[in-house]
């Protein structure tokens, strides 16, 4: 997956906040928060991987299948319109984005537009925050700023759950929070880039924090590290 180069690109060098955690942690919420208040671009690097599972569902293969996987992966371009769908937003795309996470061949074909995003965010933003579970690891192991946020699974269960019936989909809690545990269990366990935090990021644990406290305490330790305020 690579992304051509644009005549928007930003000279100086990019400011970078990598925000990691496990599903329904509360990261997306707050990556978007902070992009908003700081100018970045944001990317929600989940939807790379929900899409390449996807892509080898619809195709009518397995997404443990390693050569299926990599064969979509391969394949995913930043203009591909189904990473607009919200068919990615399902549990079952949940779930086969975390087999096919754990394919070597699939992280490597996503790593250059996540590296390429975060070293020329797009529209000449002056930073970029990329959220997902290997960014302050993996992807931009020098990220100025790095967050993992967490919250205990029977709350980020609940938090889905109350998620789902906003949307009026239909959903067992049990059920709910079998799948995050077994999504948990598959994302930490992996041989390849495994969920963890990075040894510099700031472990922020929301299990009895709101979205505004979380957005607050992550704005202070992005202004400790980088010396920038929110614009707004
Ligand atoms: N601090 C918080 N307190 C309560 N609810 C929250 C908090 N942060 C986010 N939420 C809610 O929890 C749900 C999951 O949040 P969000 O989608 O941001 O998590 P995520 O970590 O990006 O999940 P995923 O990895 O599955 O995409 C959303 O409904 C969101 O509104
Ligand atoms: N950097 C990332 C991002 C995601 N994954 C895998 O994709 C699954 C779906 O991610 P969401 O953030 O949309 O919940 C997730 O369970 C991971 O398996 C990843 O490996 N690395």
């Amino acid at each position: 997956m690579t992304q051509p180069l644009s005549n928007q690109e930003t000279p100086a060098k990019a400011v970078v906040v990598a925000i990691d955690g496990p599903a329904a942690s509360g990261k997306g919420t707050l990556s978007q928060r902070i992009a908003d208040a700081f100018g970045f671009a944001h990317l929600d690097t989940g939807v790379l991987y929900r899409a390449v599972g996807v892509s080898v569902l619809r195709a009518g293969g397995d997404p443990a299948d390693n050569a299926a996987a990599a064969r979509a992966a391969y394949e995913l371009h930043p203009e591909h319109p189904i990473l607009q769908e919200v068919a990615l937003r399902t549990d079952e795309a949940a779930q086969a984005a975390s087999k096919v996470a754990a394919v070597p061949e699939v992280r490597a074909a996503l790593l250059d537009f996540q590296r390429r995003f975060a070293s020329h965010p797009p529209g000449g933003a002056p930073g970029a925050v990329l959220d997902g579970r290997d960014i302050g690891t993996v992807v931009c192991p020098d990220a100025q700023a790095k967050l993992f946020v967490t919250a205990s699974v029977e709350v980020r269960a609940e938090r889905r759950l109350r998620e789902l019936q906003r949307r009026g989909i239909p959903a067992i809690p049990s059920d709910v929070l079998e799948d995050m545990k077994a999504r948990d269990a598959r994302d930490s366990q992996r041989a390849v880039a495994p969920l963890r935090p990075a040894v510099d990021a700031f472990v922020l644990d929301t299990s009895a924090l709101d979205a505004d406290q979380v957005f607050s305490m992550a704005v202070a330790h992005i202004g400790s590290k980088t010396g920038l305020k929110p614009a707004a």
